[in-house]
Formats: structure tokens, C-alpha cells, sequence
């Protein structure tokens, strides 16, 4: 691996720090190099805080060594005003004579411009480098820039005989979801959605299942709650619209219905191209990411939209019979793991 590339991969790792923290900022990394010795590194704060570009200069312990530093970054540095000032500034204010980007940030209002302002003032500046890596690294950030909705992530378990959900016969009558996969995919699951901005469902499965959709056995923020509810027919004391999350209905009805206490209601046109429409809703909230995690009928309307990015599959161990077929998906699959009794199976839609 070339010298660049090396310390670019760094970069990466390093913005993994800001998973779930920096939305709507990129989560970017920053190393700088000195003599082949890494002096600063760093990653872009939770949202509102520092870029990547000005934690790792403020790591820098002898700012003197600057002038004849490296400063490698997974994205292109900003040039603009936002709720910091530009990092190009800084850069060029700390003598660094090389800076090395891992991928053109697409951004209107840096998209280049960063580039320029840094060979405007001398600097030598080299990218892309590593830009495939960078730029699955930074996925919802460029899907939600270029293709103007959040990154779609599709997740659902299913039996060993392709169900989500067995015969409502051999389900109890009181409305709770039935495990397919183990305890250790729940909690890899709790950790998705602390990654991700947002969770969607649809309405049978709030009804049958009374979902809590939080994070709760993992650390972080718990995604916005997204909850598909033409009639607003979900009762108002239903797990959805505890305090543990916030909560979003999308709903066809111009009636008041159930109160549900500090959830915000949106009116959609529910006869003609919902997903569409709720993409679009979403990507004016700034929502970056969302997983979808059911039931059948939501995934299988993403599927047919080809609105989905990803989709995370757990095959469990039983065998159902008989039930509500999963959703069939073929994409290229990029990983394939066990999880204790699980498989899990990694899609992307390229
Ligand atoms: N194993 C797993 O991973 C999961 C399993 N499940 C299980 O799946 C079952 C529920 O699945 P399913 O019956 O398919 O229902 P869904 O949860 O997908 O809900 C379907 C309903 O949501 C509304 N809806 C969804 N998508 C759209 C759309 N694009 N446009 C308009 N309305 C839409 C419609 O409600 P309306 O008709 O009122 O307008 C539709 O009938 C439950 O038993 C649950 O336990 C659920 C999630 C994950
Ligand atoms: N049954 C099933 C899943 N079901 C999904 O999880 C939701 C329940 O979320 P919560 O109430 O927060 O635990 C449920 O409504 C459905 O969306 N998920 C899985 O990973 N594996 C499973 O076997
Ligand atoms: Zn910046």
C-alpha cells in the first residue's frame, strides 16, 4: 500500500468515532504527518462542534513542526461559513504545506472550493486518494447530498424457511414482536439504530408488535421514530409514543385522531408514490440515514421504489411453515457472518 493510501485508511478509521454524532456533518477524519511520525490526529465533534481538520491541529503538540507537516483528510476541507468557521483558513494559517484528500466533498458549498482556496495560497494539494474507501466511508453524507434523500438501510430477521413472521395462529394475542433472531443480533441492532438518524415501520407492525424501536441496550441517541399511520389508527399509549424517542406519524388524515402526546404529525398524499414523498420529507429534516425494519409490505414498497441502499438480513435457526414471507432482494452481497445461531447477511444495492 502507497504511503498516502496508508495514512488516508487512518483517516477513516479515525472518523468512524463520529458514527451516530455528527449527522448532518460528515463524519470525517484527519492525521497529520511529520517526518513519517503521526504529531495530530482527530475527528469531526458531535454536531456543532470542531471539523476533523481543527482537532487534529489543535492535537498537535509543537505547532512549530507544522510548516513542513502532511495533513491527510478523508474529505475535502471546508471553505465556508456554517456553525464553524472554514477549515481552510486555519490550514492555510498553520503553514502547512501539503494537504492530501481522500475525496472531493459534493457539497455545494464547498464542492472544490476547498481545493482552490488551499492552491490558491500555495499549498500542494493531492486527491483523490483512496476515493472508493472514502467514499463508502462517507455514504450518507453523499447519498443525501447527491441523490437528495437519507441512506437507506433495509433490516429484517427471518426464519430459516424465508418467513418475517409466522401464522398470526401460532402468535400471542398480546401485541409484541417474535424473535426470530438471538439476544446478541438484538443488540447489534440497538447499536444500527444508535448509528442512523432515523427509524421507519410500518403500521401493522406497531400494531402487532408494539415496537419500543429505541437503542436501549446500547450507548447513544436513540434514531427518530418514523411511523407509517394513514388513519392514525395507532392507540396513544403505544411504545412508539413514549418519551424514550422522539416520534414521527405519516398519515393520510386530516382528522385530529388520538393525541399522541409530543409526537409530530405529518399529512402526506397517500394515494401516489409514498415512498418518494417521505424521501423527500425526510431529506428537507436534514435526516441523513434511515433504517427500515418493517413489516413486509414497507420493505417490499422501498424494494419496489428502489429506494434502499443497503439491506441487513438475519436468518434465524427455526422454521415457520408457514407465515408472512420475507421480502426477495437480489443485490451483490459484501458480507456474510455468523452471530452466535444467526447468519447475517450484508446487501448492497450498487
Ligand atoms: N422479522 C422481522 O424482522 C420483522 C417482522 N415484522 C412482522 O411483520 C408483520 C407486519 O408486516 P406487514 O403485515 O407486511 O405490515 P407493515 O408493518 O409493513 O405495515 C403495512 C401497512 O403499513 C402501511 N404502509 C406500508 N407501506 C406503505 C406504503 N408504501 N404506502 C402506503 N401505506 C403503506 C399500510 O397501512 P394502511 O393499509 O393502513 O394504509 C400497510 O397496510 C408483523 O407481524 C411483524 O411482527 C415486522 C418488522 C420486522
Ligand atoms: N422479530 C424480530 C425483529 N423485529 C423488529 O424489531 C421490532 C421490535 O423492536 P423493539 O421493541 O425495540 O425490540 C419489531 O417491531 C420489528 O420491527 N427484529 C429482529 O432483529 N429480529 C427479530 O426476530
Ligand atoms: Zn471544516
Amino acid at each position: 500500500m502507497k504511503i498516502h493510501e496508508k495514512y488516508i485508511l487512518r483517516c477513516i478509521e479515525l472518523g468512524k468515532n463520529g458514527l451516530g454524532t455528527t449527522a448532518p456533518n460528515p463524519m470525517v477524519g484527519c492525521v497529520i504527518l511529520c517526518d513519517n511520525t503521526i504529531i495530530g490526529e482527530g475527528f469531526t465533534s458531535p454536531f456543532g462542534g470542531h471539523h476533523a481538520e481543527v482537532n487534529a491541529i489543535n492535537s498537535v503538540k509543537d505547532k512549530s513542526l507544522l510548516k513542513k507537516a502532511t495533513l491527510y483528510v478523508s474529505l475535502e476541507p471546508c471553505s465556508h461559513f456554517g456553525k464553524t468557521p472554514p477549515c481552510t483558513d486555519l490550514i492555510i494559517k498553520s503553514g502547512i504545506p501539503r494537504v492530501v484528500i481522500g475525496l472531493k466533498d459534493p457539497h455545494s458549498k464547498v464542492a472544490g472550493k476547498g481545493i482552490h482556496a488551499l492552491r490558491k495560497a500555495g499549498i500542494e494539494v493531492i486527491f483523490p486518494v483512496l476515493e472508493e474507501a472514502c467514499e463508502d466511508h462517507h455514504k450518507r453524507f453523499l447519498t443525501f447530498h447527491l441523490k437528495k434523500r437519507p441512506y437507506i438501510i433495509l433490516k429484517w430477521a427471518e426464519s430459516a424457511d424465508g418467513y418475517i413472521a409466522p401464522t398470526s395462529e401460532l402468535r400471542e394475542k398480546k401485541p409484541q414482536p417474535f424473535w426470530i433472531s438471538n439476544r446478541y443480533s438484538k443488540q447489534l441492532v440497538h447499536q444500527w439504530r444508535a448509528e442512523e438518524q432515523a427509524i421507519l415501520v410500518g403500521t401493522n407492525t406497531v400494531l402487532e408488535d408494539n415496537p419500543k424501536l429505541n437503542a436501549r441496550t446500547w450507548v447513544g441517541k436513540s434514531p427518530l421514530r418514523v411511523v407509517l399511520d394513514r388513519e392514525l389508527k395507532i392507540p396513544s399509549d403505544y411504545n412508539v409514543f413514549d418519551d424514550s424517542a422522539d416520534t414521527l406519524v405519516y398519515t393520510n388524515s386530516d382528522s385530529d385522531g388520538p393525541k399522541q402526546k409530543g409526537a409530530e404529525i405529518q399529512t402526506i398524499d397517500f394515494s401516489r408514490k409514498v415512498v418518494e414523498t417521505i424521501c423527500q420529507d425526510l431529506h428537507s429534516r436534514q435526516v441523513q440515514s434511515i433504517i427500515v425494519e418493517g413489516g413486509a409490505q414497507t420493505l417490499i414498497s422501498f424494494i419496489k421504489a428502489k429506494a434502499w441502499d443497503e439491506a441487513r438480513i438475519f436468518v434465524g435457526n427455526s422454521e415457520f411453515g408457514d407465515g408472512i414471507k420475507a421480502p426477495v432482494i437480489t443485490a451483490r452481497e459484501i458480507e456474510k457472518k455468523r452471530i452466535a445461531t444467526d447468519t447475517l447477511r450484508i446487501l448492497k444495492n450498487d
